[in-house]
């Protein structure tokens, strides 16, 4: 792995380990891990193979056990404290709304709760990221309950945004979308990274979302990040999860989706050797 140069994330020799049932569980043992100012990130990997935990590493929630988590050029520890909402915007995967809180409160609630600043501009900020998102004034006196899965979505994640954080941070963020829903969600996370300047990273596991979108892919396995980098670069590495994640079933009907769908993506390869060839370049 080529070190990056003014990484927004740098991790150096993490270790995540629990005492569960009376024993150590080791989660990451010496994971490295960089990411660049303005990349589209996916962390990938199994089931359990540690990719939440490290992004609650990666936002101060979860404390190594070995190594530093640097992010924007501090230890992450410090962002658990009060005004990490500035530095780090996150959308968690079950990152319910207040239900009884309107569509316009959830959104202003992480600048309200700093009392510095006024209602008017509190409310008018609020009405700035919630049509950033893609939703209209006629939304904000919206209740949770009146919301699509899509919309509660947009509505998390512009109170992410609300303090306009350099780093945003995504669990999940298509889960329980359908197709359609889900397709314009990552079309909203694209030009956001694009046009804001984003750094974004997101655990996912929707094939569909990290061809589309990520810059760079970072691949949890064996407790450590095995490979990151490009996708081409990711494709072509030779290891038995990035072989089944995107040569299996699943990967292939994602490549031919995409490839219907107008994205550059050559026929897959019978091995992951001529991976490079999969995707255009971006
Ligand atoms: N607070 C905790 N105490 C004990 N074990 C934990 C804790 N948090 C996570 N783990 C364990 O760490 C491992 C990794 O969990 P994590 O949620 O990061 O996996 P994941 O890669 O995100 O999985 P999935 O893709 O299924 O969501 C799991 O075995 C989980 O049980």
């Amino acid at each position: 792995m080529s070190p990056v140069i003014d990484p927004v994330v740098q991790i150096r020799g993490l270790w995540s380990v629990f005492h569960a049932g009376g024993e150590d569980v080791v989660v990451h043992r010496d994971l490295d891990l960089d990411i660049a100012r303005g990349s589209l990130v996916s962390i990938v990997g199994g089931s359990g193979s540690g990719k939440t935990v490290l992004l609650r590493q990666i936002l101060g929630l979860a404390t190594p056990a070995r190594g530093t988590v640097t992010v924007l050029g501090e230890p992450a520890s410090r962002l658990a404290r009060a005004g990490a909402a500035t530095r780090v915007g996150m959308l968690f995967q079950h990152g319910a709304l207040f239900s009884a809180f309107s569509v316009l409160d959830n959104i202003a609630l992480p600048l309200r709760e700093l009392r510095a600043f006024p209602e008017t501009l509190v409310r008018e900020a609020a009405l700035v990221k919630l049509c950033m998102v893609g939703l209209s004034e006629r939304d904000a006196h919206k209740m949770p309950a009146e919301l699509s899965g899509g919309m509660i979505k947009r509505v998390a994640l512009a109170r992410a945004l609300i303090m306009d954080p350099p780093l945003l941070l995504l669990d999940e963020p298509t889960a329980g979308l359908d197709p359609g829903s889900s397709d314009a969600f990552c079309g909203l996370l694209a030009s956001l990274h694009r046009e804001l300047g984003l750094t974004v990273v997101m655990v996912t596991h929707d094939l569909d979302t990290i061809l589309e979108l990520s810059t760079q892919i970072a691949v949890v396995a064996d407790k450590r990040i095995v490979v990151s980098g490009p996708p081409q670069e990711v494709l072509a590495f030779d290891h038995p999860f990035v072989h089944d994640f995107f040569f299996g079933g699943r990967g292939r009907r994602a490549m031919t989706l995409l490839r219907e769908r107008g994205l550059s993506v050559a026929a897959p390869p019978a091995t992951a050797a001529s991976a490079p060839d999969l995707l255009a370049p971006r």
